[in-house]
């Protein structure tokens, strides 16, 4: 499998490093890879064995069967579709763009007049199996998010030096006001009741090191409560760590013949 990456931060290192230098998708290997900044990407393709491509359109064209997404919404919404247009899966780290409804309208229309697949990883997060079962006839009530980080992992709230509700509203807001930090809250809406109905609240709080996930649902299975502690990421505080092992566990599990969960 031939793998595109767009984005060369935290994600797309560490999945440079895991997938062409240690070998851990069978069968695949990132071959192209799309930045803005030259001097870093070069540097990233020339480390870890791979092309850089600054022109959009040739990275496209170099015969890839997949695409990850690695960078921001901005960036998944300007090129998720052409990416699936050129009959090529996607992978989207960014799933936070899936909260316009007429971006994700698009997405589903074109994967399917193209018949390709868009792979939506559970990211820093878990539990998206309980809430999909629990929806299987409609009778999943409630459901919300609590995360909590340490104010540096929140850019708005780096001068918060004890305990704060810093935001409370549905997913729907929060990914507009925190863009980096909740994309868990839209996968979670993807899954269960939507963005308008999932309800979020976020805390800042200068005496935690992880960034903390809590995952609340109630319905007609009874009820969910599930909390991920994440060490972050080292270069980068806002992501954690099982944000980018869940996009590698993806690409590990996308051709399995017998599926869990
Ligand atoms: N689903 C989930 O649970 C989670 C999702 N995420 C999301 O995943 C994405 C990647 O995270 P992470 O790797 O930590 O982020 P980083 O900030 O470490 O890396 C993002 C990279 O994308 C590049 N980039 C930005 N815009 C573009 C563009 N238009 N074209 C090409 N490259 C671009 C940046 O380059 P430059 O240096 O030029 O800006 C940077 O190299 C983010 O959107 C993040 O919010 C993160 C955590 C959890
Ligand atoms: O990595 C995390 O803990 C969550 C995050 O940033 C996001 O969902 O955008």
């Amino acid at each position: 499998m031939r793998l595109g990456l767009i984005g060369c931060g935290n994600i797309g290192e560490f999945l440079l490093k895991a997938i062409n230098k240690d070998g851990l998708l069978q069968g695949g290997r990132i071959v192209s890879i799309y930045g803005r900044r030259e001097e870093s990407a070069a540097h990233l393709a020339d480390k870890y064995g791979t092309q850089f491509y600054r022109d959009f359109g040739s990275f496209l064209d170099s015969n890839l069967d997949m695409v990850i997404e690695a960078a921001t919404i901005e960036a998944a919404k300007e090129y998720g579709c052409k990416v699936l247009e050129g009959g090529k899966d996607l992978v989207l780290s960014s799933i936070g763009v899936m909260a316009d409804d007429a971006f994700a309208e698009r997405i589903r229309e074109v994967s399917q007049q193209h018949h390709v697949n868009v792979f939506l990883p559970s990211g820093a997060i878990g539990g998206l199996d309980v809430l999909k079962s629990a929806k299987a006839l409609n009778e999943l009530d409630a459901v919300s998010i609590t995360t909590r980080k340490p104010p540096r992992a929140l850019s708005s709230a780096t001068s918060i030096d004890k305990e704060t509700v810093i935001f409370e509203g549905s997913a729907a807001e929060a990914i507009k006001l925190f863009p980096r930090n909740m994309n868990v809250a839209i996968v979670l809406s993807l899954a269960g009741l939507g963005s308008e109905k999932t309800t979020v609240k976020m805390i800042a709080d200068p005496e935690v090191v992880k960034n903390s996930h809590l995952i609340e649902a109630t319905g007609s299975f009874g009820k969910l409560k599930l909390e991920v502690e994440n060490d972050p990421m080292p270069n980068n505080p806002k992501t954690s760590y099982l944000a980018a092992l869940s996009v590698l566990a993806t690409l590990q599990n996308k051709d399995k013949t017998v599926h869990v969960g």
